[in-house]
């Protein structure tokens, strides 16, 4: 069960686009600017959390609409509908509809699990550990809908001990047990799934060829304990010196995803982009293999073919096949897709307007 039916009213330079007869592999052709990677955001919003983009719901409304936007599908088998929408009254307020209900971001995981590759992401590695957190907590997302409701309940918690720590009085001990309680389960609970998704993935990729994705060896990089009342008495030890920092030294908001190129035992970030590209495809592969037979999967893969050499891409096409995933990819011409071309669906895109080929 996948995405049969995909509408976008006013969403970016979308004024009125309909998709349908959607097939495994998905394919949107068109120039550069066209509006190929708009349609792979809409369809990230139908996940939890902020698209593919981390945009701003009021920058997802299209310049020339009414100032709000709604991106609907339909799910085949049962033909359940979900949807995400603002409006001109409210543009940072994403509704979402699920079956005409309104109900809170996180159903939209009960229903798919989505995760991409963007162009944007080839910088993960050299980039801060925030940024391979949030990858890493996609990946998780995309398996256990629960993992956004800690997470915010962790942020949330963090935010307020931050503020008691860095304010001049001395903060109420007991205020900050009961802050340092919640810090300590959900952040506890947060960090154990990630850290149960690195070597679920660890395992799926020792099974994988070393060819031709370079294959990545993971490591959940945490220095604090996984469990709650370990966590929570850190967190109080750590109380005087995060005082004089002015903020939480310790904790799984500075944990990290360490990933090492196997074959040569060097850290992702000192390899070539090509390997690290590969890593990347590797990472995302594994954990399609590892969630398959559970929700409807899509994968949104931005500019990934034209990237690749023919040997690459033949494989990458080959596992896509197999991973069970609706597979939804873009480009500027059709011959990188040319060996799967019979079975694909694909559109031509130009200044907003689709069009099935
Ligand atoms: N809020 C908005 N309202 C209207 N148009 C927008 C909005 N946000 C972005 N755009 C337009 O969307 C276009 C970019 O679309 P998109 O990123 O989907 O292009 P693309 O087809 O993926 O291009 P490329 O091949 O260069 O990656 C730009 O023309 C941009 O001006």
């Amino acid at each position: 069960m996948s995405l049969t039916r995909l509408t976008l009213r006013d969403f970016r330079n979308h004024a009125a686009t309909r998709l349908e007869g959607m097939r495994v592999f998905n394919v949107l052709v068109g120039e550069n600017g066209a509006g190929k990677t708009n349609v792979l955001e809409a369809v990230s919003l139908l996940a939890p959390g902020r698209g593919l983009r981390r945009a701003q719901p009021a920058e997802m409304a299209g310049r020339d609409g009414g100032g709000g936007f709604a991106v609907a599908a339909e799910l085949e088998d049962g033909g359940v509908q979900i949807g995400t929408s603002t409006d001109a009254s409210a543009p940072n307020r994403r509704a979402v509809r699920i079956n005409g209900a309104e109900g809170p971001a996180a159903r939209l995981g009960e229903w798919l699990s989505i995760t991409w590759l963007t162009p944007a992401m080839d910088r993960i590695f050299a980039e801060s550990a925030g940024s391979r957190r949030r990858f890493l907590d996609r990946l998780v997302l995309a398996r256990e809908p629960t993992h956004a409701r800690n997470a915010t309940r962790y942020e949330t918690a963090l935010r307020e001990r931050n503020r008691l720590l860095g304010e001049p009085a001395e903060p109420d001990p007991l205020w900050l047990d009961g802050i340092e309680a919640q810090m300590a389960e959900s952040g506890a609970a947060m960090a154990a799934a990630r850290a149960a998704l690195v070597a679920d993935l660890g395992r799926v990729l020792e099974t994988v060829p070393e060819q031709p994705f370079a294959r990545p060896s993971l490591v959940y990089a945490s220095e604090v304990p996984l469990e709650t009342d370990a966590l929570r008495a850190v967190l109080r030890e750590g109380r005087r010196r995060d005082r004089t920092a002015g903020r939480s030294l310790s904790g799984p908001h500075r944990d990290d995803l360490a990933v090492t190129l196997a074959a040569k035992n060097a850290p992702a970030a000192d390899c070539s982009t090509g390997e690290q590209k590969a890593m990347l495809i590797a990472i995302v592969l594994a954990h399609a293999e590892l969630t398959a037979g559970e929700r409807p999967r899509l994968l949104l893969l931005d500019e990934i073919a034209a990237h690749l050499d023919p040997v690459r891409r033949a494989a990458l096409f080959e596992r896509l096949a197999l991973s069970g995933a609706q597979v939804w990819m873009t480009g500027t011409e059709m011959a990188p897709f040319a060996e799967i071309a019979g079975s694909s669906a694909v559109w031509a895109v130009r200044d907003g307007v689709v069009d099935s080929l």
